[in-house]
């Protein structure tokens, strides 16, 4: 790993050293502190959340918590509108590496405290969910009722509010499209305090406005979001791919949403040239004893990406059925790849069957325990993006991505995308195929820099037709955003709903100036 970098921002060799050993023994605080104060906040809130579902006491609730986001905004309303509004939500709590520094001085409103699914209705067949419920928390409610989200992305923590106003992609989205995609209604209050219920054939411009937005044209109360039924399992087909073209070539042809039998997609890439795509299909089950069911999510497992890795290198290509709330959460045990650096025997087999069933550590909890020493260290030499490109620029992507980072295992993730009105609106088709690139991790390629190789990526996309994943860290100029966002539609909103001097532009959320 390189410890040291650019020469503007050499560390001093006492610094280095610090570094060092926060880097490589992060662990003696984690292990013993962070991991049993995870398993213990899961389950009291997952206590929690059997009893209010037991009691079903969420609905009236929710006419409370909306109540008094009404009355927070009438006061700012009345005191003048003097400061821009952003979500209560604390920084720590967001999965973004970042904290927000355009929180400091806002009024915010306390959107965070509506964390509650309200109903299932499955004659329409949606779910309708606040904007604080976890993925985590909608996969267990849904799927033991025999339901699923079409779109679940994989991390538990990952909210229903955050997904729309910022982005969501999952293995489902090459049929799907996006989270946003899957959703069919919002209830929003506007910054005068009015609420309004939002669908594509009442208010459709309100509707195609909010997905990105980052919470800058109005709060989100409550989302109602398609649901599918599912089955117990998913039976899984790794496929070996030898080089970056048969990856490219095999993933296009895999990503085909008419396919009757494919459910799931998405690839691993664990160096420039050899991968694994992984196509699911929903199934009830092995249909004779010598076929492998694998509980991935059971806490002696083995990480699930080394898992494919070591199948791949055994086989050209097989099958196991997974149980499905293991498959959808099958990236979060390893925190994808990223708890190798903070818990380097983490997959030990050791370490899994006597203190796995405590993990993974909380990210909101990583995030807010990180030390400034190593804050500094992954300032410079960590990387954390996604960059969502037609599939059929696939292979240049991974060649500029192995040339500026060299991170493996690389994500990517096929997405249905379809030109709506709207940030992520299509300039040049009516809809096309696209794919996310994910690098998460640790570099130590040589020339890394986190603006200059970012503002290459970044430009790279913009080239493509493609957009950045705005959790991410993001050099654009606010010019350069809006070449890679259609902001028509957005800016239109913002004046005809009276948004402009009361939250923040969307630019001044997701620039890098904005967060800390
Ligand atoms: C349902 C709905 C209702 C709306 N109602 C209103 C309304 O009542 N009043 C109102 O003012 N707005 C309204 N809007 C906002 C709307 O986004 C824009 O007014 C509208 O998009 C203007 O363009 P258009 O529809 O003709 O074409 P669009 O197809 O939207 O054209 C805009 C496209 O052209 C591209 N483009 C624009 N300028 C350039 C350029 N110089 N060079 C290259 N490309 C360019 C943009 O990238 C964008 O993709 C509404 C939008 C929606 C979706
Ligand atoms: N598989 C995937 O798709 C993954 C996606 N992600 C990214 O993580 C983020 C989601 O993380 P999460 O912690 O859930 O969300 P965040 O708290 O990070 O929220 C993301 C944005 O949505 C806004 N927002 C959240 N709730 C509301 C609301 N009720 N009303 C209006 N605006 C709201 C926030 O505004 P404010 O700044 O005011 O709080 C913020 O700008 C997304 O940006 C997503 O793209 C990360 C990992 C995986
Ligand atoms: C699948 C998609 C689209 C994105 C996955 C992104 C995640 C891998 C990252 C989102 C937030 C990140 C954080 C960390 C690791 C990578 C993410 C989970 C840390 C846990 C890394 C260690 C730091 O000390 C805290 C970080 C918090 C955020």
């Amino acid at each position: 790993m390189n410890l040291v970098d650019e020469k503007d921002e050499k560390p001093t060799r006492w610094e280095k050293c610090v570094e060092f050993i926060m880097f490589h023994f992060r662990w003696v605080f984690v292990v013993p502190f962070l991991l049993p104060l995870s398993f213990l906040f899961n389950t009291v809130f997952d206590f929690r959340n059997r009893i209010v579902h037991a009691v079903n006491s969420a609905p009236n609730a929710h006419v409370r918590k909306v109540k008094h986001i009404q009355e927070q905004l009438k006061e700012w309303n009345d005191n003048g509108r003097k400061s821009k509004l952003v979500n209560a939500r604390p920084g720590w709590l967001t999965m973004s590496f970042r904290f927000p520094l355009y929180k400091e001085n806002a009024t915010k409103i306390a959107t965070d405290k509506l964390f509650d699914i309200l109903d299932l209705d499955v004659e329409k067949m949606t779910v309708k969910a606040e904007p604080g419920v976890t993925m985590g928390q909608l996969s267990q409610y849904l799927i033991s009722r025999g339901y699923t989200l079409p779109v679940l992305p994989e991390l538990d923590d990952l909210t229903v509010g955050g997904l729309i106003n910022g982005c969501g992609v999952e293995s489902g989205s090459f049929k799907y499209g996006m989270f946003q995609h899957i959703c069919t209604g919002y209830e929003v209050v506007m910054s005068d305090g009015e609420l309004k219920n939002v669908y594509p054939d009442s208010d459709n411009s309100l509707f195609f406005a909010i997905p990105w937005s980052q919470g800058t044209i109005c709060f989100l109360v409550a989302a109602t979001i398609k649901i599918i039924p599912c089955k117990k399992y998913v039976k899984l087909t790794y496929k070996k791919t030898e080089t970056l073209s048969e990856m490219c070539e095999q993933l296009t042809e895999d990503s085909d949403r008419n396919s009757e039998n494919v459910d799931f997609v998405e690839a691993l890439m664990f160096n420039k040239e050899k991968g694994c795509i992984m196509l699911g299909e929903f199934s009830d089950g092995p249909d004779t004893h010598d076929e492998v069911v694998n509980p991935i999510g059971r806490w002696y497992k083995k990480w699930f990406y080394t898992h494919v890795e070591d199948l791949i290198n055994k086989k050209h290509e097989s099958i196991e059925y997974i149980p499905l709330r293991d498959y959808y959460h099958r990236h979060s045990k390893s925190i994808f790849w990223e708890l190798r650096d903070i818990v380097p025997f983490g997959n030990n087999v050791l370490f899994r069957y006597l203190m796995a069933w405590m993990c993974p550590p909380k990210i909101a909890f990583l995030k807010a325990t990180t030390p400034n020493v190593l804050r500094k260290l992954y300032d410079r030499s960590h990387v954390l993006q996604d960059m969502l490109v037609p599939l059929d620029k696939l292979e240049e992507c991974i060649d500029l991505f192995h040339k500026e980072v060299e991170i493996y295992p690389m994500w990517l993730c096929p997405f249905y995308l379809k030109s709506q009105p709207g940030l992520m609106k299509l300039r040049n088709a009516t809809h096309k195929m696209y794919v996310d690139v994910g690098a998460y991790g640790v570099t130590s390629k040589d020339g890394y820099h986190h603006e200059r190789t970012t503002r290459r990526l970044e430009s790279f996309v913009r080239s493509v037709n493609g957009f950045q994943m705005t959790y991410a860290d993001i050099y654009m100029t606010r010019a350069e955003y809006a070449e890679m966002f259609d902001r028509t539609l957005y800016d239109w909103k913002r004046a005809s709903c009276k948004c402009i001097d009361a939250f923040p532009d969307i630019y001044d959320k997701i620039c890098r100036s904005g967060r800390r």
